[in-house]
């Protein structure tokens, strides 16, 4: 099928990259001219996981272009995928549609064959029926245009397995052509057996919008948890673990530690919380406000912590902070949390220096007032404490003895739980976690 995929961000790319893999022809369309020169050359303009190599074969097959105009998308595709950033909007918790808007206003107009919009951007509930009704009226063929809801539920880190295996495929429509049409394009994962559930518009935006704030809950829920552990003397990695056995409750999503981040969860949670306002059932979702603010308290804790750990002052003392990524296998540092936590220790007076392997030009970019190095090590010389942030393996692969020897005094802070404390403790170094005893 010849299919167009409208944001090629971390989400459009990869969808992109995907469908050329599993035999369409794609055309992929961003209003970034760096982005596109990017792509077109077959680079791809973020780290992805298997995503250069992705890109490399489906240039060589011929199946993938990239292209800045929608015109141009308008008159290539069967089936439009909208992949555009709905970010929070500034001054509000609500999701800003402006992209969204833009996109389907400026195909509309130019939508000529009987073709397929689909919505992949998470949206609030009642966005896709506006949208829909958007498109009968632009289109100048009247019905030959109509809108779908495809909700993507990928993870940066493992984006490239997730669109081609995903666990399940949701797709919101009344209509058996818009049915019948995304049946094609997904027809290898529907042969795999991935579920394929068909819904009507609403439900299938809400979908995206209850799985991501259950995830967020969990993470919170574990955090909730952690912060009872400290307040008793109580190891929450152990409690995770023995909760997670019961498979009604299961072991995934149940890391304590700094929380969530990103360019989605937070601002997802957040917008469900404002548009449950404006449809009147803001009790119903209360409990997210909750989430979040255990989830900002995440943050806190950790320079609590950190601060505590280097004597109750930040003030001339310096910080490596290892990680910068909102998680690891990704360079995305929107909402890092490790980013977050480093520019307030920098505000109490701290020397920080950051490393991390992949997010570190887009860290420098957003954050140029904290310093920055090319090696872990690097980051620990003379360093009072380390703070470990996002848990990248290679943080796993240290030589504690070693990173030891370049500091100045060896603490360290584990705030993902996810290092191999008693190793750090013998060689040396005095270790906090958070939600564990300092033993
Ligand atoms: N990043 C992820 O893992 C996932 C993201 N989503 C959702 O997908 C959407 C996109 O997210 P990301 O890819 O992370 O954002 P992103 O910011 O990485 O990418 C969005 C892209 O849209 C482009 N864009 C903006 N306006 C445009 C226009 N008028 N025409 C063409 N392109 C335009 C931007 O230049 C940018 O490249 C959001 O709604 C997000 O919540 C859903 C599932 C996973
Ligand atoms: O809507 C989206 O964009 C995506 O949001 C999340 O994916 P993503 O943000 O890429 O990454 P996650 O693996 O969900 O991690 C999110 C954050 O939670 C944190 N986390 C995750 C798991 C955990 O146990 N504890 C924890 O603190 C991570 O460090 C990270 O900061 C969802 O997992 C995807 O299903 C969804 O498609």
């Amino acid at each position: 099928m010849r299919i167009t995929v409208i944001g090629t961000g971390y989400l459009g790319a990869v969808h992109a990259a995907c469908m050329a893999e599993i035999g369409h022809e794609v055309l992929g369309v961003d209003v970034d001219e760096l982005k596109i020169a990017a792509l077109a050359e077959g680079r791809p303009p973020f780290f992805e996981p298997g995503l250069a190599d992705l890109l490399a074969r489906t240039h060589a097959g011929g199946r993938l272009r990239f292209s800045t105009s929608l015109r141009e998308a308008a008159e290539f595709g069967e089936v439009h995928f909208v992949c555009v950033g709905t970010p929070q909007r500034s001054g509000s918790f609500a999701a800003d549609l402006s992209h969204i808007d833009a996109v389907v206003d400026g195909l509309g107009p130019h939508l000529s064959e009987p073709c397929l919009v689909v919505g992949k951007s998470t949206v609030p509930v009642g966005t896709a029926a506006r949208l829909a009704g958007r498109v009968a009226d632009l289109a100048p063929a009247g019905d030959a245009a109509e809108l779908a809801w495809n909700p993507e539920f990928l993870r940066e880190g493992t984006a490239v397995r997730d669109t081609l295996e995903p666990d399940r495929l949701v797709v919101g429509t009344g209509s058996a052509r818009a049915d019948a049409m995304l049946r094609e394009v997904y027809a290898p994962m529907i042969e795999a057996g991935t579920p394929y559930l068909v819904t009507d518009l609403a439900t299938a935006e809400l979908v995206k919008v209850a799985a991501n704030s259950f995830l967020a809950t969990k993470i919170s829920y574990v955090n909730a948890m952690a912060e009872i552990c400290e307040a008793t003397g109580a190891d929450v990695t152990r409690l995770a673990e023995a909760i997670g056995l019961d498979d009604r409750i299961g072991s995934r999503f149940l890391s304590a530690g700094l929380g969530f981040g990103g360019g989605c969860l937070p601002k997802d949670i957040r917008a469900f919380l404002a548009r449950g306002e404006e449809l009147g059932v803001e009790r119903s979702l209360r409990f997210l406000r909750e989430v979040d603010e255990i989830n900002m308290r995440c943050r806190q804790r950790t320079v609590d912590a950190a601060r505590d750990l280097v004597g109750g002052s930040f003030l001339g003392k310096r910080i490596a902070v290892l990680g910068a990524a909102f998680k690891p296998d990704s360079d995305d540092i929107r909402d890092s949390p490790a980013l977050n936590v480093a520019a307030v220790i920098k505000l109490q007076g701290a020397h920080i220096t950051v490393h991390d392997e992949e997010a570190v030009d887009n860290a420098r970019a957003a954050f140029p007032h904290l310093d920055y190095a090319l090696e872990p090590a690097k980051a620990c010389e003379g360093a009072d404490a380390v703070l470990h942030l996002t848990e990248w393996r290679q943080y796993r692969e240290l030589d504690p003895a070693r990173l030891a020897a370049v500091t100045r005094t060896p603490r360290l802070l584990d705030a993902r739980n996810a290092l191999d404390l008693p190793h750090w403790r013998n060689a040396g170094w005095t270790v906090r976690a958070l939600g564990r005893p300092a033993a």
